[in-house]
C-alpha cells in the first residue's frame, strides 16, 4: 500500500484516456526499491493535485542519466533497472527520443562527460536535465568540471537530480523530505529546481589530489577544488581517506565507523593523533581572519560544511536548512578515544553534539588552515572536501 512517504506522484494510465495510476515505492532488497502502481480514484481532489506530474518540462528538455558503476556499494545498475526505469516509462520518456543513457566505466567518465558534452551544451545556453545515480562524488566531478573554464554570458546551468547511490550521500539526504522512501524518485518527478550552493577550497602550491586508494597522486588544476558538501582537517578526513579501499567499501557507511576505531584506538595502545596546525576562521560579517579557538594550538576535528547531513542519520550540523548557502564550521580540540565515540555519537542522535561544552560551532564565511611545518607526516595533512583527499604541503595551507 502506498504511504505519504513512498508516493512519487500520479501519472496517466498507458494506452488509457482519461485514467491516472499512484506510482509508489515498495521496499525491495539491498534497499533498492519496487515500482507498483494502483488506480489514482481513491484519493481526494486535493491529493490529486498534490501528486500530479507534470510532463512538460520532460519533453521539452532532453535528460541524461548517469549511471556510477562503483559509488556506494554498486547498485546503480540495479536501481536503473528496478526502479528508475519503469518509472520513465510511467513518465511516457523513451530512450534516444527523450533520454540518453550513460554508464561510467572509469574514475574519470562523469568529468569526460561533462567536459565533452554537459559543459557545451550548458555554455550554449541550451537547458538539460540531469540524473545522477551516484553519491556526492558524481555531482562533485560535475561541478567541478563545469567550473574547470570561465563562465560563458549565455551559461544555463543543467537541472540536476540526485538520486541517493553513493555511500553518504550527504547532498540528497540533506535535501529530501524528511522521510522520503521513494529514494529521490518524488523529487525527479514533482521537485522544484533551486540554485546549489558551493564553496571552493584552494590549497598551495604542491598540494596534491590523492587517487587510485592513495597510491598515486595528482596535481590540482588552478590549484582549487570545488565542493558542496564538506572541507575537512583531522578526524573527518582522515576516516574518510583511509576507509576509501575496495575492502572497506564493501560495508557502505559502515565503513566510517570501522576507520574510526582504527584511528581513535591506535594499535600501540597510545591516545589518537592531535593535529597540529594553525586554524583560523572568518566570522559573518567581521572581514578579518581570526583564530577558530583561540590558545588551541591542537586539534582533533575541524569540518565545515553546507548541509545538515553527512549520512543519512549523521546530522552533523543541525542548524542547516536545505540548500541555505550559509558555511557553519564544527570543531573541537584533542579528547580520549572513548570520549569522541561518545560525542560524535551525539551527532547520530539528531545532531546533539553541538550541544557539548567541548564542541565549537558557528557559522563563518572562511575557514583557513595552515601547516608550518608543525606536521611531519603526510597523513595528519589531508583534507577531505566532498569526499575526495588532498594532501597538502608541510609548510602549505588550504582556505574555504
Ligand atoms: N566504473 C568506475 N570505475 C572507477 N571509478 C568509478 C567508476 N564509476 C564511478 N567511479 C568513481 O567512483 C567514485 C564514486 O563516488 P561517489 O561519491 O559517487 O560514491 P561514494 O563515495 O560511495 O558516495 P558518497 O560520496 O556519497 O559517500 C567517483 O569518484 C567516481 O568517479
Amino acid at each position: 500500500m502506498a504511504t505519504p512517504q513512498s508516493i512519487i506522484g500520479i501519472f496517466p494510465t498507458p494506452g488509457e484516456i482519461g485514467q491516472f495510476d499512484l506510482v509508489y515505492t515498495e521496499d525491495g532488497d539491498n534497499g533498492i526499491p519496487h515500482i507498483k502502481t494502483q488506480p489514482a480514484t481513491s484519493l481526494t481532489e486535493e491529493e490529486q493535485k498534490k501528486y500530479a506530474f507534470n510532463a512538460l518540462p520532460f519533453q521539452n528538455v532532453h535528460t541524461h542519466i548517469i549511471i556510477s558503476t562503483a559509488s556506494g556499494t554498486g547498485l546503480a545498475s540495479t536501481f536503473f533497472t528496478q526502479a528508475l526505469q519503469p518509472l520513465l516509462a510511467h513518465m511516457g520518456l523513451e530512450e534516444t527520443k527523450n533520454y540518453t543513457l550513460h554508464t561510467t566505466a572509469s574514475i574519470s567518465t562523469v568529468t569526460d562527460l561533462t567536459t565533452t558534452l554537459f559543459l557545451p551544451t550548458a555554455a550554449s545556453g541550451t537547458p538539460q536535465r540531469l540524473i545522477l545515480l551516484s553519491g556526492d562524488g558524481g555531482l562533485l566531478d560535475i561541478l567541478n568540471a563545469l567550473l574547470s573554464t570561465p563562465s560563458s554570458p549565455t551559461f544555463k546551468p543543467p537541472t540536476i537530480i540526485l538520486l541517493p547511490l553513493g555511500t553518504g550521500n550527504a547532498l540528497a539526504h540533506s535535501t529530501l523530505p524528511a522521510g522520503d522512501a521513494t529514494h529521490g524518485l518524488s523529487a525527479l518527478a514533482r521537485g522544484t529546481p533551486h540554485p546549489l550552493p558551493f564553496f571552493v577550497a584552494r590549497f598551495s602550491p604542491g598540494a596534491r589530489l590523492l587517487t587510485n586508494e592513495a597510491r598515486d597522486s595528482e596535481p590540482i588544476p588552478g590549484g582549487a577544488l570545488y565542493g558542496a558538501v564538506v572541507c575537512s582537517w583531522g578526524m573527518h578526513a582522515c576516516l574518510v581517506g583511509d576507509s576509501d579501499t575496495a575492502a572497506y567499501r564493501a560495508h557502505g557507511a559502515a565503513r566510517f565507523g570501522m576507520a574510526a576505531k582504527e584511528a581513535l584506538f591506535p594499535a600501540d595502545g597510545g591516545p589518537p593523533h592531535a593535529f597540529k596546525g594553525l586554524v583560523s576562521v572568518r566570522r559573518e560579517g567581521a572581514g578579518e581572519w581570526e583564530a577558530l579557538a583561540p590558545g588551541r594550538s591542537e586539534h582533533m576535528y575541524v569540518l565545515a560544511t553546507l548541509v545538515s547531513n553527512l549520512e543519512k542519520t549523521f546530522r552533523i550540523s543541525p542548524a542547516s536548512s536545505p540548500l541555505e548557502a550559509r558555511l557553519r564550521v564544527v570543531h573541537f580540540g584533542p579528547l580520549g578515544g572513548d570520549e569522541v565515540m561518545r560525542v560524535m555519537g551525539l551527532a547520530y542522535d539528531g545532531g546533539k553534539h553541538v550541544q557539548e561544552e567541548a564542541v565549537g560551532y558557528e557559522a563563518v564565511e572562511g575557514l583557513r588552515v595552515e601547516f608550518k611545518g608543525l606536521e611531519e607526516e603526510g597523513r595528519w595533512r589531508r583534507i577531505c572536501v566532498d569526499g575526495k583527499i588532498v594532501r597538502v604541503e608541510s609548510d602549505g595551507w588550504v582556505e574555504v
